[in-house]
């Protein structure tokens, strides 16, 4: 494991190692059983190319009216609680008593990316966000506070754990493309990142 800058951001190289990864996409599947992955709908009335669901007391959700978190899948059913497995990384990697209150999995199976975006449905920025990578390689790319600045990118491996915090947390960042094939992790394929947040 080491600690290296990624832009503002920090990256903790290999943080899980085989078997926490191995776990992680145990309680992963779990959780997708109890809140279905979907593909959210953009304002602009695009589907994302990533599935997503979420765990804890809000999940992240978009639709025509906007960005938002709400406390229900939209099934009906509440979001199912953030296994403590994936607790126990905030907790590493922040040191913070306060827990997250959403954990939003994104599910990139081949040719999904994430356009470049900040992080700002959330009430308060001092919060950090973290982000977990499970699966194929993803090219993860972050800028500054303005779009179409200076931006650095690296290939985030499974086990890799990202923090945006302080300086980084209002960075834009985004996902150009995966790896499709390049890990035997995921069951289904492709790359799940687990973005932790705290939403009030
Ligand atoms: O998949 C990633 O590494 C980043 C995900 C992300 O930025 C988000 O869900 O807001
Ligand atoms: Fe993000």
């Amino acid at each position: 494991m080491t600690r290296l800058a990624l832009g503002a951001a920090e990256l903790w190289k290999d943080h899980l190692d085989p078997a926490r990864q191995a776990r992680l996409v145990e309680v992963v599947a779990q959780l997708c059983r109890a809140a279905p992955p979907y593909a959210p709908m953009t304002p602009y009335g695009k589907k994302m190319s990533v599935q997503m669901t979420s765990a804890g007391q809000f999940g992240w959700y978009s639709d025509r009216k906007g960005y938002r978190y709400v406390t229900t899948h939209p099934d009906g059913m509440d979001w199912p609680p953030i296994p403590r497995e994936i607790l126990q990384i905030w907790q590493e990697v922040t040191g913070l008593e306060h827990a997250p209150e959403c954990c939003l999995v994104n599910h990139y199976g081949e040719g999904a990316r994430m356009g470049l975006h900040q992080d700002k449905d959330e009430a308060d920025f001092s919060w950090p966000v973290v982000s977990v990578s499970l699966g194929d390689d993803g090219l993860f790319r972050i800028g500054g506070t303005t779009r179409g600045g200076k931006t650095a990118s690296a290939w985030l491996q499974s086990g890799d754990v990202v923090v945006l915090g302080g300086a980084a947390r209002l960075a834009y960042h985004g996902v150009d493309r995966i790896r499709y094939g390049s890990s035997r992790l995921l069951p289904q394929g492709g790359r799940i990142n687990l973005t932790l947040r705290v939403v009030t």
